[in-house]
């Protein structure tokens, strides 16, 4: 397990870098960090406005260092570890959170939960054992406590959601699945990663996961969009043609010289080595003609170096491949430099030859040592290493006269002697020029850049994406957008576009039967944000994307284990989790919330959550995109007329007993679930559906109406408006009067 925990404290005054007294003074920042399996949770806690911030389990770069950067970009730290020992596993970890002294938490544990769970998601495990570690650490180190007594805790007075700079958060893993599929090794199913990830090298794959971040970083945002959009052009599809087949030969240049250890060199490493060097060298200058007014071509011809044809060329001049190959066996090419002479040839060549040096190197060693051999190690040279002896305990025991000891690495004790000296002396030139590349970082990074970014390009081309302009407005509108998942095995998909402006229909409902295709909307107008918030290009075939900053989903919930909550509470947290955390800037993506209870109490928490947001003020309120099968919202009138609200439904007909599924979104209301049509399609008997029919028509009010004469309905409407025409706040209303003179005497007048 990688695991960086560290712990940070403000070093804003110069005075508490240099351990001065007025340490004390600064706030504290302390931070907890877990990464496991390519994800990283964290979470601190600023000691400033005692406030816990914490980050839900996200992706981890390449590297852990961005971590420290989008912090300390903030505010410049210092990191020093906390113990190790403070983390402990998941269900340790909840425990402590749930019995912090966070005084603004419920008393009961259960009440606790569903609070905790409503602000934080519980599927995030690396960042729960983040807190637990925290906690434990608070607890031990009581910043900011005076007070002796255990009891009192270190202030915690507020939670909050802590986010990458520039990052997006997609909360609820609903998206995910099909976003992001993170362990190596596992299938990786039908996924939006699956689609665009047309990446010839290994790191270019790599990268597209961490591409798959949604961020806000205009400037990110528009390097990628530029490179996608030049590949995109047909003109240009001999040149990406030619860079992905030399990407293809792309490999892990720091990884190659780690294995190069001559003694276990194979000849594949130094053909790959060479390889990824050259091509890395063309891949340059094919680029250089192309406009440098693109950020990533203008960068990949700056940035790989001359130094790459120099280190291209010295290994074509050395290395013999062909009979390397045929021998297999490593070879130099004979002749070529007079420089490199007999000897040299064969110590580089012979792994038997350094056994030989391996062998005479034994014969002047101790009679205790049994077996040796030559290793050579990347920065360091070559060396000889031996087995450690059970009598080698201090370091003293390790002297070995003629040897200079250098290190002892895996019960292997690591010398040089003057035989290694020489062997670093004369295959130094070669080294020092190859291990100068590992400073060649870039090419690995570029080349995977370019390689996703040819992808994305190439899965564009494929399915008719559209490049979508961004912009900072709190605007969204996708012209005929499309799944880009269902379009692929779906023979016919209906595009449907999505319009919220800044101010009007920023609500959206939408009604219709089942199967009608509501999640399916859902699903593409947030898989299309999603994706031009990495730098894609969308299914559309027009498209304009304010920058939101977080995708709230509520979608298909199941029970988790994991966290102990009903299906219900799930929803509920969810929900709870888009009304607290979202703001003007978000999209908020909910399907069926509400009918895990009672339908009645299921109906009211659904309107009041939509009135929430339509009595907002119009620059706070979401793009909220709702699909519900309670019809009765609309039909009973519950929610508040207002030009923030929009209705939405899709297209059904009916052909005789059929219902036929349009998928054509308009405007308005669904008027009929097509339950009983829907059960047949479904393959329920039919006697059974028309029994459910005929005991819902009974059941209708819509019945009791029909046989009540009109002239009782009118009688029914006059008595209703009559009383409500009383003002029961009027002290000289007189009741009784009312009662007996206006409303009996008129009994038998039905008016
Ligand atoms: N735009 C579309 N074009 C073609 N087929 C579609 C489209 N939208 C949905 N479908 C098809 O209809 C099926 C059902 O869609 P979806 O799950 O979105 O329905 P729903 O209205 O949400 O149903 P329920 O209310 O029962 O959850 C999809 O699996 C897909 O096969």
């Amino acid at each position: 397990m990688a695991l960086q925990n560290a712990v940070r404290r403000e070093v804003t005054n110069q005075a508490s870098l240099n351990g001065d007294e007025e340490e004390e003074e600064s706030p504290e920042v302390i931070l907890s960090v877990l990464a496991q399996h390519g994800q990283v949770g964290l979470c601190f806690y600023d000691s400033k406005d005692y406030t816990l911030h914490y980050m839900a389990d996200t992706p981890d770069s390449t590297d852990l260092n961005l971590l420290e950067r989008g912090i300390m970009a903030r505010k410049r730290r210092l990191f020093r570890p906390l113990k190790a020992s403070y983390v402990a596993g998941l269900e340790v970890s909840k425990q402590r959170l749930l019995s912090a002294h966070l005084p603004f938490l419920p008393a009961s544990i259960t009440d606790r939960l569903s609070y905790l769970t409503s602000y934080m998601s519980f599927d995030s495990p690396l960042m729960l054992r983040s807190l637990g570690a925290l906690l434990k650490c608070l607890d031990r180190r009581r910043v900011g406590v005076e007070l002796e007594d255990s009891s009192v805790g270190v202030p915690i007075l507020q939670f909050h959601t802590y986010t990458l700079t520039q990052s997006i958060y997609i909360f609820k893993s609903e998206l995910h699945p099909s976003v992001y599929k993170m362990q190596s090794g596992e299938k990786e199913g039908f996924s939006l990663y699956e689609i665009l990830n047309r990446c010839k090298c290994k790191f270019g794959s790599r990268l597209l996961r961490w591409f798959l971040r949604p961020t806000r970083d205009m400037e990110v945002l528009h390097r990628r969009q530029e490179a996608i959009r030049f590949f995109a052009s047909p003109r240009n599809s001999d040149v990406a043609g030619t860079l992905q087949s030399l990407l293809r030969n792309i490999r892990n240049i720091p990884t190659l010289l780690r294995r190069m250890s001559l003694s276990h060199t194979k000849v594949t490493d130094w053909q790959s080595l060479y390889k990824t060097v050259y091509s890395a060298v063309c891949i340059r200058d094919t680029v250089r003609v192309l406009p440098q007014s693109v950020g990533l071509f203008r960068e990949i011809s700056e940035g790989f170096s001359d130094d790459l044809q120099h280190v291209a060329s010295l290994i074509s001049k050395v290395v013999d491949f062909e009979s390397s190959s045929t021998e297999n066996r490593f070879t130099i090419k004979p002749n070529v430099d007079p420089a490199i002479d007999e000897k040299k040839k064969k110590m580089m060549g012979l792994s038997d030859f350094l056994t030989d040096v391996a062998r005479r190197e034994l014969e002047h060693l101790d009679s205790r040592i049994t077996s040796c051999c030559v290793i050579y190690i990347p920065l360091i040279g070559f060396l000889l290493s031996v087995p450690r002896l059970p009598s080698m305990v201090e370091k003293e025991d390790f002297e070995i006269a003629g040897l200079d000891f250098m290190f002892l690495s895996e019960e292997r004790l690591h010398y040089r002697s003057q035989r290694t000296k020489e062997l670093d002396d004369l295959l130094g030139d070669l080294h020092c020029d190859i291990r100068g590349m590992s400073e060649e970082a870039s090419v690995l990074d570029l080349s995977a850049e370019l390689d996703c970014l040819m992808a994305m390009s190439s899965a564009s081309q494929e399915y008719g994406y559209t490049s979508p302009k961004l912009a900072a407005h709190r605007r969204i509108l996708l012209t005929q957008a499309r799944h880009p998942l269902l379009e692929l095995c779906s023979p016919l998909f209906v595009a449907n576009s999505f319009q919220s402006s800044e101010t009007n229909g920023r609500v959206k409902v939408i009604t219709g039967p089942n199967s009608s295709g509501k999640s399916i909307y859902l699903k593409q107008v947030g898989l299309a944000v999603f994706m031009a918030l990495i730098g894609s290009d969308v299914p559309a075939k027009e498209a304009e994307i304010g920058l939101v900053d977080g995708i709230f989903t509520r979608m298909q919930s199941r029970e988790s284990v994991s966290v102990g909550l009903s299906t219900f509470m799930i929803d509920l947290n969810q929900m709870a989790h888009a009304i607290n955390s979202s703001t003007g800037n978000s999209l908020i993506l909910i399907d069926e919330f509400g009918k895990g209870t009672n339908t009645v109490d299921g109906l009211s928490l659904l309107a009041a959550s939509i009135s929430h947001w339509l009595n907002e003020v119009p620059g706070k309120v979401p793009h909220v995109l709702l699909a519900t099968n309670f019809h009765s919202l609309l039909q009973l009138g519950l929610l508040p007329s207002t030009s923030l609200l929009s209705l939405l439904t899709l297209e059904t007909a009916v052909d005789g007993d059929e219902l036929v599924f349009l998928y054509q979104l308009k405007e308005g209301m669904c008027q009929s679930s097509y339950a009983a049509n829907i059960a047949l399609l479904a393959g329920l008997p039919t006697s059974l559906v028309q029994r459910g029919v005929e005991a819902r028509t009974l059941k209708a009010p819509k019945h009791v109406g029909i046989c009540v004469p009109l002239q009782y309905l009118h009688r029914c409407h006059w008595l209703v408006d009559k009383f409500l025409s009383v003002d029961l706040n009027d002290k000289d209303v007189d009741l009784q009067k009312f009662l007996k003179e206006e409303l009996l005497p008129s009994a038998g007048d039905p008016q």
